[in-house]
């Protein structure tokens, strides 16, 4: 596992960005088949989507052969709702990139059969080829997607029961009102995440601190999903100083000295 440390979430933004954008070159310098990329909501890559449309604008890149598939949805609310994640979506990065409409797929939270839907998604990652980098970001009890603790960290997309915590964190978006967040979300599973040729975490903020210090010192365990990134091939946290505050020094010098080596 590799941490980036960066100042603020706006630098650990351009990192990303510019590292998704080195990802999509690489690969279209060697092959035809489209880069696949999974794709987060949330506050956290707001400025990793402000970066990667700045990079589109300016011409360092294209979307065109990028195929999305985004982590999840909510189950029940309309597509347009304005906190639905196919309106973050459309919102942050979509409406101002090149990425054909027909690359773009996000679950169908008001799909008739969910489990079907869940199914289906799973078969569509394999028909594009597996994904090639998953971006996701954690919540404060340490979930990626909304692979809520307990979760099988051999799970695969399927329909979750948020916790009342998360429910009371994403509150914030629903005018603070708990009774206003759907109770239920579709997401992809941690295997569906790590079975990823990269994956990429952002972390930012004190209060992903708690979680970033399961993820990166604690145990492999289904009580920190994050914590299925320890053994992924290629995985890296991307975070800022206020999500390494819990980290031992010694941890914390580790790899910041790790970065400077690979950088030599
Ligand atoms: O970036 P935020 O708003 O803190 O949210 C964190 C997490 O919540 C989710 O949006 C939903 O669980 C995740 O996809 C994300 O990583």
């Amino acid at each position: 596992m590799r941490l980036i440390i960066e100042e603020n979430d706006a630098k650990a933004g351009l990192w990303t960005a510019r590292y998704i954008v080195a990802r999509i070159k690489e690969k279209a310098a060697r092959t035809d088949r489209p880069f696949v990329l999974g794709l987060p909501t949330g506050s956290t890559p707001v400025e990793t989507y402000k970066e990667l449309v700045r990079l589109y604008e300016a011409g360092e890149v294209s979307f065109r052969n990028v195929v999305t598939f985004n982590m999840d949805e909510y189950v029940g609310i309309p597509e347009d709702h304005p906190e639905s994640y196919h309106t973050f979506m459309r919102k942050h990065f979509f409406d101002h990139v090149d990425v054909p409409a027909a690359n773009i797929h996000i679950l169908d939270g008001n799909a008739p059969d969910l489990q079907k839907e869940c199914e289906e998604y799973e078969r569509k990652i394999v028909a594009a080829g597996g994904i090639d980098l998953f971006l996701g970001g954690i919540g404060e009890d340490g979930h990626i997607a909304f692979n809520e603790p307990y979760s099988s960290l051999v799970s695969r997309t399927r329909v979750m029961t948020l916790t009342p915590e998360t429910v009371a964190v994403n509150s914030r978006f629903f005018d603070n009102d708990v009774n206003k967040v759907p109770k239920q979300a579709m997401s992809v599973g941690v295997a569906t995440i790590m079975d990823s040729h990269e994956v990429i975490i952002q972390a930012f903020g004190h209060k992903k601190a708690r979680a970033l210090k399961h993820g990166v010192e604690g145990c492999y365990s289904h009580e920190w999903t994050i914590s299925a990134l320890q053994v992924h091939p290629a995985g890296i946290i991307v975070a800022d100083e206020a999500a390494v505050g819990e980290l031992k020094v010694s941890t914390y010098r580790y790899f910041r000295e790790l970065e400077k080596s690979e950088r030599l």
